[in-house]
């Protein structure tokens, strides 16, 4: 479980996060998404300790991660994967993260494999290729065993198989009753990939729905094509729906298909197409994020 309360993270004149509250339960994937500077490496870091708050706070199982006790054992991350020794080798960079937190070498090699790295364990870190540097950051992750899990931008840079491999990966570990928190750019990949969606802009929270209701809130109208639309618009306007007319059809908005059909059988009225519209999640991203996008671009523009 991972709970962040009124979170705030400023750094000079910057908000990096302003009074941001969320949940993550155990057993699912959730999506974590915003623009550029939104704030979403920032919360991520003050879940894990490594920025601390200004106010608010980021709780990991009911904890602060500054209090937990070998935390490798309670919370896993992949934060920046570029970032390791690349002097060692892969087995010996997992070794030392292991002998830190109290945890057997024998997990280590446990985790090369889960990972599919045992092949390369004796390679030295900076020899690996960007995807065997992400596999290793997630082996990392994984050798406490941890109920809780933070990926950033775990796709950045990784090739269709890498991605596959990762999305699969972040689904298993759900599916095991772990946390899983992902942070991403989006909506596309997260559509096929998390349970639950967190959208942030500057800092603050947007929208916090699961996939299906956010599928749902976004669903647009009925395209309707009749050869006599001033019949069913008045039959429809009756029934409190709106209508507006588009290049020789009617977009409907407040009923649902089934209705529309239904209603325009009763009367009589003949339909030649009804289709149900809904932006993509990619344009319902964009339009729940289009008032951040603007400010930090007038931002940076100053
Ligand atoms: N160490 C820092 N010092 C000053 N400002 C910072 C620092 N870290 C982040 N910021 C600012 O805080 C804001 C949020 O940044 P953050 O990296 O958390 O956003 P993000 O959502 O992860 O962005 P991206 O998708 O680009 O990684 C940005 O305006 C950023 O410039």
């Amino acid at each position: 479980m991972i709970e962040v309360r009124q979170l705030t993270k400023r750094y000079r004149a910057t908000r990096a996060v302003d009074g941001l509250s969320f949940e993550v339960k155990p057993g699912y994937v959730a999506g974590f998404l915003g623009p550029n500077g939104a704030g979403k490496s920032t919360t991520m870091r003050a879940i894990l300790g490594l920025d601390r708050p200004t106010s608010g706070e980021a709780l990991v199982e009911g904890r602060r991660y500054a209090g937990i006790r070998r935390p490798m054992h309670h919370v896993g991350a992949l934060l920046d994967a570029g970032a390791v020794h690349g002097g060692r080798s892969a087995y010996d960079h997992l070794r030392v993260l292991a002998r830190s937190n109290g945890i057997k070498d024998s997990r280590v090699v446990a985790t090369l494999e889960q990972v599919g790295l045992a092949g390369v364990a004796k390679r030295r870190v900076g020899s690996l290729s960007l995807g065997m540097k992400q596999r290793l950051g997630v082996a990392a992750a994984l050798l406490g065993d941890p109920g809780v899990l933070l990926f950033d931008e775990p796709v950045n840079g990784l090739d269709p198989e890498g991605i596959r491999w990762i999305r699969h990966l972040m689904r298993g570990l759900a599916r095991e009753g772990r946390t899983v928190l992902v942070s991403s750019h989006l909506m596309s990949e997260m559509a096929l990939t998390a349970d639950r969606v967190i959208v942030i802009g500057r800092g603050r929270l947007i929208l916090e729905a699961s996939m299906q209701d956010l599928q749902e809130k976004f669903k647009k109208d009925v395209l309707v094509r009749t050869p006599t639309p001033e019949a069913l618009v008045a039959a429809l306007t009756a029934a409190g729906a709106s209508t507006r007319s588009e290049e020789g059809a009617l977009l409907v908005q407040g009923l649902q298909a089934p209705d529309i059909a239904d209603l325009a059988a009763r009367r009589g009225i003949p339909i030649h197409e009804l289709t149900p519209r809904s932006a993509s999640l990619e344009d319902a991203y964009l339009e729940l994020t289009e008032d951040s996008v603007e400010y930090r671009t007038k931002e940076t523009a100053r």
